[in-house]
Order: structure tokens, then C-alpha cells, then sequence
């Protein structure tokens, strides 16, 4: 908690010199303090968490007690009551409404937290709703479900990516999005060019081999890269436009 609170402190920081900001973890409990220093600069904000879990469980529900299990359920307006004794609301008092929440990706959601995530009314894609509706449906329902005035945080789990492309990460499930389709994703948030935070957590260089280490860095890398302008369908700026001759 005493690195969240510095990470809150940092953000606010961050985005007051600059237009965005990266965070790159360490675990998903980073993401805490991350969205939380993000939404005390923009209350008024909205999150994508793209991951393989829901991370929303409570103290009381939480099988394995880590933390980074948890992040969401910091976060969440609805759940704060939940958190009554961690003293959230001195270090974070903005926290985000559930209807500005949207989850792709998941495929390892904990019963407790399915639980939660119907009763409170979160929208979230799992790899089933994507596998029958398709990346670009979820996309288009996605950006319909924000508010088009609010700034985005997107925060990117490696192990949203299926564990063929994002190994080295320890909480790995098979059967998630391609490479392709994450990119495709981030594609779409940056190019509404509200995207103002960004985080990228889970990447443990110590799991796995070599290989999977440079396989799983290198997927991050794509991600990035393309969150953060690179297209695939190419682009110029400061070249000489006068080579083929004028017409
Ligand atoms: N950020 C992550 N990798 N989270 C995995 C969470 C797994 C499990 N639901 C837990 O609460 O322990
Ligand atoms: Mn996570």
C-alpha cells in the first residue's frame, strides 16, 4: 500500500506536466494506485481493464489474499463501503462509477467476484461473449458504453493475451486474445485520442525461458507500441512528398 500511495502522488505529478502517462508494473496491485492518482487528477474518467481476471474480489472473498487479486474493488463507488477500514477515502477519495467500468478478456473470474460483477451490474466481456460476437463488436460496445467527454485509462494485463504470446506472467490461462486481437483493441481506444493513462503489469522476466521471456516482452511491446500511435496500415510525417514528381 505505502508504493500505491506514492504511485497516487506520482500521477497527479505525471499529468501535471504531461498529456499522458505509463505505468508499467509490478503486478496488477499497481493498478490501484494508478487509476486512483489518475482519478484525483480526472474524476471524471473512464477505465478499460483488459485481463484474464475480474481482480475485483474484497478482503472477505479473496481465496489467495493477494492483493493484486483486488485492485478494482479499491476503485469501485459501489464497493468503497466494503473497504471501510483501509482508509481509501484519505489517500483516493475519487473513485469510479461502475457504469464507466467496461472488462475484456476475462476468462478466470473467481465465483465471489462473478457474483459481484452481476449484482453491482458491471459490464464485462468475457472470452466467450467475444468468441460470439467478435473483437470489433466488442470494441463498438465498448466505446458506446463511455461517456464520450470522459478521459480513458486503459489497463492492460499481459494475461489477457493468451499464454502462447504472454508466457512469462504468473497468473497465465490459456484461450485469451491473440496478439492480434489486443492490438486491435488498443487500436480502437487510442484512435478516440482520450486515452490519457496507461498501464502494462504482469510481465514476470522471471518465469518461464529465455524465449518466453522475449516472447512475452515482445507482445508488450506491440501493445504499446500501438496504444501509442504505431499503425499498422502505415503513416508519414516529415518526409520529402515532392519524390514521385508533381502532377
Ligand atoms: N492480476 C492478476 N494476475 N490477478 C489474478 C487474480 C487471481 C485470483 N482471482 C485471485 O484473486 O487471487
Ligand atoms: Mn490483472
Amino acid at each position: 500500500m505505502a508504493c500505491n500511495r506514492a504511485l497516487i502522488e506520482q500521477v497527479q505529478l505525471m499529468l501535471k506536466e504531461n498529456s499522458q502517462f505509463l505505468a508499467i508494473g509490478g503486478d496488477h496491485a499497481i493498478g490501484f494506485g494508478s487509476v486512483a492518482g489518475h482519478l484525483q487528477h480526472t474524476p471524471n474518467l473512464s477505465l478499460v481493464w483488459i485481463d484474464a481476471h475480474a481482480d475485483i474480489n474484497l478482503h472477505s472473498t479473496s481465496q489467495s489474499g493477494n492483493i493484486h487479486g483486488m485492485p478494482v474493488s479499491f476503485l469501485l463507488e459501489q464497493l468503497r463501503t466494503t473497504w471501510q477500514h483501509a482508509g481509501l477515502q484519505e489517500i483516493a477519495p475519487n473513485c469510479l462509477p461502475k457504469d464507466q467500468l467496461v472488462y475484456i478478456g476475462l476468462r478466470d473470474i473467481d465465483p465471489y467476484e462473478a457474483f459481484i460483477l452481476n449484482k453491482v451490474g458491471i459490464r464485462y466481456y468475457a472470452m466467450d461473449t467475444i468468441d460470439r460476437v467478435g473483437v470489433p463488436k466488442i470494441i463498438e460496445m465498448t466505446l458506446d458504453a463511455l461517456d464520450p467527454q470522459n478521459k480513458i485509462h486503459v489497463s492492460f494485463d499481459i494475461d489477457a493475451l493468451d499464454s502462447n504470446v504472454a508466457p512469462s506472467t504468473g497468473t497465465a490461462v490459456r484461450g485469451g486474445l491473440t496478439l492480434r486481437e489486443g492490438i486491435s483493441i488498443v487500436e480502437a481506444l487510442r484512435d478516440t485520442k482520450r486515452v490519457q493513462g496507461v498501464d502494462l503489469v504482469e510481465i514476470n522476466p522471471k518465469l518461464g525461458s529465455d524465449r518466453d521471456v522475449r516472447t512475452t516482452v515482445e507482445s508488450g511491446l506491440e501493445i504499446l507500441k500501438s496504444m501509442f500511435g504505431y499503425r499498422r496500415s502505415g503513416k508519414w510525417s516529415n518526409i520529402d512528398t515532392g519524390i514521385l514528381g508533381s502532377d
